[in-house]
């Protein structure tokens, strides 16, 4: 492997670190805040990471709620709860775990949520916001992954940036943060001619397509920053990413593991999210 790696647990360790200090000068105030998190059914690989969400709010001392309803959970039942803890003091946050059971309305229940506390910032308002660059919260999987960048030391301004997915929550939202930091982007997705081609120009590619082991090591400039954003079972179980990690670090000049690269910060952004929240 010649690839850097980029360690998303060290640089999530170092921020929550700061974001440490945040809490308690909030808590010198009388100000904890709290953040809730709501999942509907019982799909395995949203409990890992809602009881990751929990650990990191404990770990940094927020105060977090944790709502686990039933997969027949009605879209009545799930508004007023959201309709609650719109009005709940406590809360700053809140966090409805998506894909919901599909006889649920995903963006009813999205536009439901105040936007003040969509720390996911999925909301229509909060993602028009991002477009014109006057926000106060980012989406957390491409915050996470503009700080991961920054960790390389490599400067945005004027590169070839390539997002490969287009989906509102992470492809599209990041594609805009690289602008907003002077990339020139592009965004690829299944329709894409000749995607090697497109891929093969970035200095920086990001990766969201949800399929394992998609990138391979032809795909990828030599000495680019790989970002993996798969979270893929291969054929044994095992968690892998997007991208074909052994092949593509021979390559690149530095790489995100999966695990232990996206998923982590974007625990972390979202703890930061519910801490700008609370500011007010
Ligand atoms: N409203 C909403 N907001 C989300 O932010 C959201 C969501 N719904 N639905 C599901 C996806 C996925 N997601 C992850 C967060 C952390 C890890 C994470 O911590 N991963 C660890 C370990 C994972 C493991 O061991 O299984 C890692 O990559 O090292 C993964 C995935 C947030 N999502």
């Amino acid at each position: 492997m010649q690839a850097k790696l980029i360690d998303g647990k060290a640089v999530s360790a170092a921020l929550r670190e700061q974001l440490k200090e945040e809490v308690a000068a909030l808590a010198e105030d009388g100000i904890t805040p709290g953040l809730a998190v709501v999942i509907v059914g019982d799909d395995p690989a949203s409990k890992v990471y809602v009881r990751n969400k929990k650990k990191a709010c404990e770990e940094l001392g927020l105060h977090s709620e944790e709502y686990a309803l039933p997969a027949e959970t009605t879209q009545e039942e799930l508004l007023a709860l959201v309709d609650k803890l719109n009005k709940k003091p406590d809360i700053d946050g809140i966090l409805v775990q998506l894909p919901l059971p599909a006889h649920l309305d995903e963006k009813a229940v999205i536009e439901a949520i105040s936007p003040d506390k969509d720390v996911d910032a999925f909301s229509a308002v909060n993602v028009g916001k991002i477009m014109i660059g006057d926000y106060k919260f980012l989406p957390c999987t491409p915050a996470g992954i503009m700080e991961l960048i920054k960790s390389t030391g490599i400067e945005v301004k004027g590169r070839e940036c390539v997002v490969v997915g287009r989906s509102n929550i992470v492809g599209k939202p990041m594609a805009m943060l690289l602008l907003h930091q002077h990339g020139t982007v592009t965004i690829c997705h299944s329709r894409t001619a000749d995607l090697p081609s497109v891929t093969r120009r970035a200095d920086i590619l990001v990766v969201a397509v949800g399929r394992a082991k998609f990138v391979t090591a032809d795909m990828v400039k030599p000495g680019a920053v790989v970002i993996d954003v798969g979270m893929n079972r291969d054929e044994n179980g095992k968690l892998c990413g997007d991208v074909d990690f052994a092949e593509v670090a021979e390559v690149a000049g530095a790489i995100t593991p999966v695990p232990g690269g996206v998923g982590p910060m974007t625990i972390t952004m979202l703890m930061r999210n519910t801490i700008t929240a609370a500011k007010k």
